[in-house]
């Protein structure tokens, strides 16, 4: 079943394509990744999917649903999350607040489920011992898995996930891989993975998408991704052997 899709999107801007008629389709639980080189527009697809950017052209759905022109608050409560490239937290509040601003995008909880709710979701992404830490206080690492609970806070269906393993070191990959995994078998949660770390994507991923210069050149599973001609030359690399999973 198709949880998230986006058809035919096409956006510029001024001069410059940054998509080109590129599709995405996800399923319930699946794990899918987008990946290509730097300016390639993963980024601003998954601005797109969210709300962040208006497409030129095209459709965005969600659950069957037409969400195109969806405010992006709109779209979180129809059940799209998002983490973003440079992780976005509130550097006055602690843990706990920080994620209870996600928790209340959902609108329809007292300030009692807010914290439990949010409790919950701190609890399982392993922050429990951080929730009344000052945000400051918290390595690199620690901030960004706020980041995650904040939007899983909203309870969502698909998560967008926009170069999450960016500066952490690998055991701090490695926890993200084994939450994310944990994710995807207890909620049935469908994850969108941008990320250049291309060890975790081959992990993590069961279908992977590449874009190169707007255009989506590749589509498929990590072993199809791993020997296409194509994705070698503009992304991987000559030299590029599989990646130590
Ligand atoms: N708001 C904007 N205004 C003008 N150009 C933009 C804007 N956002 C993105 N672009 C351009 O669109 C193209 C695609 O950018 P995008 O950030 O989506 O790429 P990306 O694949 O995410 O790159 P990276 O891996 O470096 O994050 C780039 O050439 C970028 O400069």
């Amino acid at each position: 079943m198709t949880v998230l899709e986006a058809r035919n999107i096409h956006k510029r801007y001024g001069g410059l394509a940054a998509l080109t008629d590129v599709d995405l389709t996800v399923s319930k639980g699946q794990f899918v990744a987008v990946i290509g080189p730097n300016g390639a527009g993963k980024s601003t697809l998954l601005n797109v999917l969210t709300g962040l950017a208006m497409p030129d052209e095209g459709q965005v759905v969600l659950g069957g649903r037409a969400i195109t022109r969806m405010a992006t608050n709109r779209r979180i409560r129809a059940g799209l999350g998002r983490t973003f490239q440079h992780g976005r937290v509130f550097p006055r509040l602690n843990v706990l607040e920080n994620v209870m601003t996600g928790a209340a995008i959902r609108g329809d909880l007292s300030e009692a489920a807010l914290r439990e709710v949010s409790m919950e979701v701190i609890a399982q992404m392993g922050l429990a011992e951080d929730a009344d830490e000052a945000i400051g206080s918290l390595s690199y690492g620690r901030r960004r898995m706020v980041e995650l609970a904040r939007a899983l806070a909203c309870r969502p269906q698909v998560l967008l996930l926009d170069e999450p393993a960016a500066g952490l070191n690998s055991g701090e990959v490695d926890q993200l891989v084994d939450r994310l995994t944990e994710l995807r078998a207890r909620h049935g949660l469908a994850i969108v993975l941008i990320e250049h770390n291309m060890g975790m994507v081959m992990r993590l991923a069961e279908r992977i998408f590449v874009l190169n210069f707007g255009c989506k050149i590749a589509e498929g599973t990590p072993a199809e991704i791993q020997a296409d001609p194509a994705v070698l030359s503009a992304y991987l690399g000559e030299g590029y052997v599989h990646a130590d999973v």
